[in-house]
């Protein structure tokens, strides 16, 4: 029997994936990775680089589909899901990306409005206060008329993230959000992902490798390795739980359950100090 496209949405669980197993180019991303995300909690994903951080948020908006197992998002089963069910699932999800991704041509309020003015036949007025209104909560609505190139690292971030909260999503990715940002930027970004979690109750997904960042931000932390969950936990305290993986990982070492070497085949044999060879 195959499962359902659509089943009642969990109370407390937002996104629910099970036994999901991806192999992209022959290399097994995710090996019957098991992983919750909590309704309006803040959820990081941290791991090595390469572990298939960015690959696990194309699961969940249906981007990318694994080889088997399930991937729910509030009662959709995203990889059974039509074009027309994906595009309103998107809907509802938000996107923030390291590299903000505005468009150079347009000016801030003319790049917060885009999803608008794509997806929607809203008009001129409603447009205008939608778009105020993200701006002002992203402390920007008197950045309305600059360029892109006129922003800051930080800004440019905040005015991505009013684009991303456009339609009020239900969801939020973040990809590397705090990347390149300095520490003041940094703080106005960590604080405009607690205050939309909290006064909109947005469920957040953020991927990140900065763990005294995520110590502020986050509700629950998941190390994924080789495919798997590996540690998971409170973001102030998963660091000291004792573990080979959050010891390499957090402890910065560059040899542990993530070996330093890539696969190869016998080193001494590829010198050629091996009968047989040379
Ligand atoms: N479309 C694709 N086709 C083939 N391989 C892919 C594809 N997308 C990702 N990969 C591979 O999947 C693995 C996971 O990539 P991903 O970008 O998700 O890792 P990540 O954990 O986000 O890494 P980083 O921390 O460096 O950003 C990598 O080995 C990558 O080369």
């Amino acid at each position: 029997m195959t499962d359902p496209v659509l089943a009642k949405p969990d109370e407390r669980t937002l996104v629910r994936i099970r036994g999901l197993t991806t192999v992209l180019s022959g290399k097994t991303v995710f090996d019957a990775l098991d992983l919750d995300i909590p309704r309006g909690k803040v959820t990081a994903i941290m791991g090595p680089s390469g572990t298939g951080k960015t690959t696990l948020l194309k699961h969940i908006t249906g981007q990318m589909r694994g080889d088997a197992g399930q991937v729910w998002v509030d009662g959709f089963n995203v990889p059974r899901l039509s074009r027309e069910q994906l595009f309103t699932l998107r809907e509802r999800i938000g996107y923030l990306f390291q590299n903000s991704a505005l468009l150079t041509d347009f000016d801030v309020f003319e790049n917060v409005a885009f999803p608008l003015r794509q997806h929607t036949s809203l008009p001129e007025v409603l447009i205008r206060n939608i778009v105020l209104t993200k701006l002002q909560a992203v402390g920007l609505r008197g950045a309305a008329s600059l360029l892109p190139t006129e922003l800051s690292g930080g800004m440019a971030r905040r005015v991505a993230l009013a684009r991303a909260i456009v339609f009020d999503p239900m969801l939020i990715l973040y990809d590397e959000p705090f990347v390149g940002l300095d520490p003041i930027a940094l703080h106005q970004v960590l604080k405009l992902i607690r205050t939309l979690n909290e006064t909109l109750g947005i469920t957040s997904v953020l991927v990140a490798h900065e763990l005294e960042a995520i110590k502020q931000v986050a509700d629950h932390v998941y190390l994924i390795a080789n495919g798997k969950v590996v540690a998971q936990g409170n973001p102030k305290t998963i660091a000291d739980d004792g573990s080979p993986w959050t010891r390499q990982f957090f402890g910065g070492e560059s040899d542990g359950p993530v070996p330093f070497q890539y696969p190869a085949d016998d080193y001494a044999q590829a010198l050629g100090f091996k009968e047989g060879i040379a």
